[in-house]
């Protein structure tokens, strides 16, 4: 079986390579130049790839000890900068890992479903919102960005519908690079896994994200840094370190060719948090890790993995959990409604404004009308955000979920 499809394509080859001769090769040279081309970028993909499979090797090998921290660093940094130079396509220009799937942003934030094939990623989606997208048992089913809206609490949240990636995705296998792209984009990740699988399948993707500078359920680490252009490395702390150091701060910094810079520590970081800050590229995303096809689980099963933390258990198909689901979007999405009000009338609760939080008395103004802002004189506000009910507040004031506004102009 096997041999004779390798055989037809063999058959296939000679045709093709026939027909080019046959027309003399009028290419001949640019077919070479561009083929030499294509071998090259191969070539110098895998040299890195092997490379970042000796460091890692490396690293797993070195005991973590007071003496060895230092030269861990290092490998640690030379790792980050070879996987750069892996997602960033030769001659630099775009970076991030390629393009992701061109789907218009739409509502008022954005949720991208990530998992493997077949976990029930496109069930989901036509739970969940009006649109459809192919549900079946075989895998790959999904093979483009299927958008989808999810109507709640007055929000508009765009949901994606994805298709599978598998280990190696973040090296280009499948549409790996473009789904990890897209899932950049978003306010929010829900890792799709399937619950009978165990925890192989949230290991490995957080691995294949990790690896692309996505940081899950993670803050910024709180490290101020700058290059300079002279005067060494001033290498200062406000709280005691644990992991890092002047010494191993240096040696990181030494892989980037950098010599003068200000560096302030402010929270006990890990190596991996400074070379994080160092590289400046990555994504820091709220993820809620999904469980579905629970309706295949024993009770027993299922408390082991309900008890994780960022971990909703659901069944799709037997539409177990799914308004949990929903409650833990909207609380991880931390989206803030406001209403506003017009004097002498009830405030307009039909129609909230959809902000994100932190925002402030300014950004509902802009939402409303550009030109507000330069007409404004105060607000009033009524809700949680202030001391009093109500309170005169200026442009820079921060709102709250359900908060009204009144704005009044000069
Ligand atoms: N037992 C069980 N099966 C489910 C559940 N949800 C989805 N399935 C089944 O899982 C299979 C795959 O579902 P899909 O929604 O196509 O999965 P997907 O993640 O979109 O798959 P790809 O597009 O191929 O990546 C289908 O046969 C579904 O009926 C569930 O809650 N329980
Ligand atoms: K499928
Ligand atoms: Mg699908």
């Amino acid at each position: 079986m096997s041999k004779s499809v390798s055989s037809c394509m063999e058959l296939e080859a000679e045709k093709e390579y026939a027909s080019v001769r046959s027309s003399g090769f009028p290419e001949q040279h640019t077919w070479k130049m561009s083929f030499t081309a294509v071998v090259n970028f191969f070539e110098s993909k895998m040299g890195i790839l092997e490379k970042i499979k000796d460091i890692e090797a490396e690293i797993s090998r070195t005991q973590k000890n007071k003496a060895t921290e230092y030269h861990l660093g290092l490998l640690k940094a030379k790792l980050a900068r070879y996987r750069s130079q892996l997602i960033e396509p030769a001659g630099g220009g775009k970076k991030g890992g390629g393009d992701g799937f061109e789907v218009t942003k739409y509502g008022d934030a954005r949720v991208a479903m990530i998992g493997f094939p077949s976990v029930g990623k496109s069930t989901l989606l036509t739970r969940l919102t009006e649109s459809e997208s192919v549900v079946a048992a075989y895998e790959f089913t999904t093979l483009t960005c299927v958008p989808g809206t999810i109507k709640y609490k007055g929000a508009k949240i765009q949901l994606l519908d994805l298709p599978g990636i598998i280990e190696g995705a973040s090296e280009g296998k499948g549409r790996g690079r473009q789904v990890i792209a897209t899932g950049r984009t978003a306010d929010l990740i829900l890792m799709m896994l399937d619950a009978t699988k165990g925890e192989v399948q949230k290991r490995l993707l957080t691995e294949e994200l990790e690896s692309v500078g996505i940081r899950l359920n993670k803050e910024k680490p709180n490290i101020y840094f700058k290059v300079k252009s002279g005067g060494g490395l001033s290498f200062n702390s406000t709280v005691p370190l644990r992991h890092l150091n002047e010494r191993v701060v240096r040696s990181v910094l030494h892989e980037y060719k950098i010599f003068n810079a200000e560096v302030l520590v402010r929270e006990d970081c890990t190596v991996d948090d400074f070379i994080d800050v160092v590289e400046g590229n990555r994504s820091y995303l709220p993820c809620l890790y999904v469980y579905n096809k629970i309706d295949q689980l024993s009770l027993e099963e299922l408390e082991q993995i309900a008890d994780q933390p960022h971990t909703v258990v659901v069944s799709c198909n037997a539409d177990l959990n799914l308004d949990m689901l929903l409650r833990m979007i909207w609380k991880y999405l931390a989206l803030v409604r406001v209403y506003t009000k017009r004097r002498g009338r009830p405030p307009d609760f039909g129609d909230a404004i959809v902000l994100r939080k932190g925002s402030s008395v300014e950004t509902v103004c802009r939402m409303i009308h550009k030109e507000l802002v330069s007409q404004f004189k105060s607000a009033l506000v009524w809700g949680t955000s202030t001391k009093h009910t109500p309170q005169k507040v200026g442009l820079a004031h921060n709102l709250e979920d359900e908060d009204v506004v009144m704005i009044a102009k000069k």
